[in-house]
Formats: structure tokens, sequence, C-alpha cells
């Protein structure tokens, strides 16, 4: 009953009907697992809805793999739901072990989806580089559009992406005035972040969708509603506030730069309200966790390498001195902390799937078919750990990127480094990230001496999801270091 991962599989006519009720069984069981939920089993209309939604997909799977092109390799699955029960928690090692046996580009067959795997630097610069017109598409998850206002944010869909990202480099990270956005806030976000990456199986199965079996799109909706209310209220005191202050407009954030945007009629790409509210949705949803995340990896690490806070702390007092806080116009110097940041980076990688793409045509990448439409994720977790690419690529160790800091920078360009994804579709916030990170550690790391609070450990183990967190929050004591206690006010 198993069929090949690479297509084709056992299709004999005289045993369909065991085949396909097997097959039901399997995705009963595997949405129930899913979702928790078993109401459907004393439901006999839904589920001959479901039965025949799903013998269509089956036929569509069986012609889709039959076409004669060589897929990747992968791991071979059950029919109709493929290998989504082989599946582990921990998915970035899991894909790691998995391309051990089947090589750097592999196929996995999730419901309808076919998702391929690339997990080196060599195929990430063919996919990237050599191919990147065609992989420059996303295959929007159902969280991910209604949580955008059907997409209308530069990670769904790309158009007003220039414009928008140069507004990252212009924003004033320092500005006098800032609306307070609050906890709930951040929470409604981190949930937002969590249904991104669970599994949901109306993406797997599209003729699914209409059931929402796993409430991730209501729960979506509702988020959505929440946050736009919150949304109303921060445009309009931002509104009245400008009115108040048009003569003595010296910095702004981007929330002002996108109203602005808005205003301007013979924009190259005017934006509407509902735009800007999704664009402001990148930055809390793409730019939030990741950025808090590697900022606790890098606290992390720094505590558990004594010397390397040494060595940081006394680059700090020597740019930014004992008598001073740090200011922006310090981090160009902080080659080393700069150094810390990246190390972080390659052995943490927040995002460690990258976000998938998704080719507008089939094309051939290591010499393997890549059908249209197929998800593509790149593990850029284990592209990083590669002992061929990198020394001793568990340890960590700064130093690595101070001998050619240009070797690895954060535009893609090194294939063994793409904390940041590459190509036209690379993170379209890295200004923005590369100096909240610098400043805000700098500033901690200036600031305080930091212990761990009694009896506890450093746990430097991971927790995989769309951002790669750890496993244990860190918890940190804070110490005043500098001598002067009034620059503390
Ligand atoms: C530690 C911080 C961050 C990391 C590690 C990170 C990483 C990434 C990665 C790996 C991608 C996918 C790239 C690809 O597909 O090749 C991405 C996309 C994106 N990021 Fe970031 N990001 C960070 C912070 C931010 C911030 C602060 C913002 C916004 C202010 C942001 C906005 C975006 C957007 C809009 C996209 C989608 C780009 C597109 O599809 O064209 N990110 N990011």
């Amino acid at each position: 009953m198993v069929h090949d991962g690479g297509g084709g599989g056992d299709r004999g006519g005289g045993q369909w009907w065991w085949r396909w009720r097997m097959e039901m069984e399997m995705v009963m069981v595997m949405i129930s697992k899913i979702s928790g939920c078993s109401w459907w089993w004393s439901d006999g209309l839904v589920v001959s809805l479901l039965v025949a939604m799903l013998v269509a997909s089956w036929y569509v799977i069986m012609r889709s793999t039959s076409n004669g092109k060589k897929l990747p390799p992968g791991p071979r699955g059950f029919p109709l739901v493929g290998n989504l029960f082989s599946l582990e928690a921990d998915l970035h090692l899991y894909l790691a072990k998995l391309a051990q046996v089947y090589g750097p580009i592999l196929k996995l067959q999730l419901g309808r989806k076919c998702c391929v795997v690339v997990s080196s630097s060599s195929l990430s610069k063919e996919v990237l580089r050599d191919q990147d017109a065609t992989f420059a598409n996303r295959d929007a998850p159902i969280a991910g559009l209604v949580s955008t206002y059907g997409g209308l944010d530069i990670g769904w869909s790309p158009k007003v992406r220039q414009t928008v990202r140069d507004l990252y480099y212009k924003i004033d990270t320092q500005g006098e005035e800032r609306t307070s956005v609050g906890n709930e806030f951040r929470q409604v976000i981190f949930e937002i972040v969590e249904l991104l990456g669970k599994p949901n199986v109306s993406d797997l199965f599209p003729v699914l969708r209409w059931f929402d079996i796993q409430g991730i799109e209501r729960r979506a909706k509702t988020l959505l509603a929440w946050f736009d209310r919150i949304f109303k209220s921060v445009i309009d005191q931002r509104l009245k506030m400008d009115k108040a202050n048009q003569t003595q407009k010296q910095s702004k954030d981007f929330l002002q730069f996108l109203l602005e945007l808005m205003e301007q009629q013979d924009a190259k790409i005017p934006i509407s309200m509902t735009q800007l509210k999704a664009l402001f949705m990148d930055i809390f949803v793409a730019g939030t966790d990741t950025t808090s995340t590697t900022l606790e990896w890098t606290m992390t690490e720094t505590m558990h390498n004594p010397e390397i806070m040494r060595k940081v702390q006394e680059e700090l007092d020597e740019v930014v001195g004992m008598d001073n806080m740090v200011e922006e116009s310090n981090l160009s110097k902080l080659h080393y902390l700069d150094a810390v940041v990246k190390e972080t980076f390659r052995l943490h990688p927040v995002v460690p799937l990258a976000v998938p793409h998704c080719p507008s045509s089939s094309c051939i990448v290591g010499g393997y078919l890549v059908p249209k439409g197929a998800r593509v994720l790149f593990n850029v977790w284990a592209i990083h750990r590669d002992p061929e690419a990198w020394d001793n690529p568990l340890v960590f160790r700064p130093e690595r990127f101070l001998t050619d800091p240009k070797k690895y920078d954060y535009s893609g360009n090194n294939f063994n480094y793409l904390a940041f994804g590459s190509g036209r579709r690379i993170c379209a916030g890295i200004p923005l990230a590369e100096r909240m990170l610098r400043y805000v550690l700098a500033s901690l790391l200036h600031s305080f001496e930091w212990r761990l609070p009694e009896g506890t450990q450093l746990d430097l183990t991971e927790r995989f999801g769309f951002v790669l967190k750890k496993s244990t929050p860190l918890v940190a004591i804070p110490t005043p270091r500098l001598l002067n206690l009034e620059l503390y006010n």
C-alpha cells in the first residue's frame, strides 16, 4: 500500500475499493490527529462530501506524478496522505536527517502538496540565483492570506516591495514619541505567527478549506479583526498627532511614511488604506518574533561563552566609553559585536527553513524535476552547519566572521550563509532588523552585567516553529556596570 515518493505508485485496478477504504480511514485518522475532533464519524453527509473530494484529489495526485519525469528522491509515503505521518516535531532536524539519506534535494508528498527540500548551498544557488525569477513566488497558506487582508502585504504580494524596502532604511529608531502597542497586541501577533507555522489540513487538501477542520481560518479572522480595531485607533491617533505637529516633523516612523505614501495621488504604486494595514502587519508578523528571538539567542550564547562576552564589552568600552550610553552612530564601529550577531544567525537561524518559494513553471534543479506549484523549502539550519563549508560548525566562534566581513554579509550572495534568504524575495526588513538588533544588544551588554538566577542553568536547546525559538526562555538578572548611575535615568 505504499507508493513511491518519486511518483507512479501501485495503481492496479482490481483492489481499488479496498485501497480506497484504507486511504479514507487513513485520512480520517490524520484529520482527527491534527484537529483532535471526531464529530464527522457521526455526520454521514459530511463524510460523503469529504470522501468525494478526497477521491478527486487522489486522482489528481496520481495523474500529476505519472508524467514520466524524474522527481527528486524521497521517503516512500502512503497514498493520499503521502509522508504526512512521518514528519517529526523538530522538522529542521528531521529534514537534515533525510538529506543525509536522499541527498541535497529531496521530495516529500504532504497531502496534495508536493514539497521539495533543498539542503545544500550549491543547489540553493541554482534555485535562488540561476532560476530566481521562476522561484520568486510564494504559496501563501490560508492563515497567511487571512491575516494580511487577503495577501496584500509584501510577503504574499510583492508589488510595493521596493518602495517599502526603501522606507525601512529611512525609519528613525530613536524618534521622540512612540505609540505604545502594549502586551496584548504582542500576544495577538505571536499567535498569528504560531498560526502561520501550524500545519493546516486545508492547505494540504485545498478541497477541505470550506470545512476549516482545525479552525485555523476562523481564528486568523478573529485575530485580524482584533488587530484591525487597534490598528484603526493607532492610525487615527497618528493622523491627529501629525496634524498638531505639522510644522515640526523631524523624525518619522514607518506608519507616517506609509500614510504619506497613501496621500500621494500621483505615486508610482498607489497604496490603499487596506494595503497600508497589510504592510504594517508585515513589520509585526515578520519582524517582531524574528528579532526578539535572535536577541535572546545572542544573549544566551554570550552568557554561555564568558570570553566572548568579555571581548564584546571591551570593544564597547573602547568605542562608546564608560561615561556614555550607546548611540546609533557607534554601531558601525562595533565589529566584534557584528561578528557575534552573525555567528548567532549562523548557528541559530531563526527562520530555519526560510519562507517557502513556489516555482511559476516546472523546472529542473540538480537534475530533478521540480513541478510547477511545488512548495520549496531551504534547510538553512543544515546549510549553516555543513562541515564542508564551516570549520567546527557546531562551535560558537564569532572570529570566523572577522577575517573577511564582506564575505559573509546579509545580502544573500554567499550561499553558505542565508539567514535572510536570497534573491528577489530576500527579507525586506534587513536594514531595520540589523540596526535594531545591534542597537539593543550593544545597549544591554554595555550597560549591564548579566547573570543567571541562582540554581538555574543555560538551556541551548531549540524548539522548531516558523521561528526557531529556545526551548525555555532565557531568564537573566542585570546589574549596572557603568559607574555614573545617572546615565540610567
Ligand atoms: C532577525 C530578523 C529577521 C530575520 C532572520 C528574517 C528572515 C527572513 C527570511 C529568511 C525571509 C525569507 C526570504 C526568502 O524567501 O528568501 C524573510 C522575508 C521577509 N521578511 Fe524578514 N527577517 C527578519 C526581520 C524582518 C523585519 C524586521 C521585517 C520588517 C520590518 C521583515 C520583513 C520581511 C518581509 C516583508 C519578508 C517577505 C519578503 C518577500 O517575500 O518578498 N523581516 N525574512
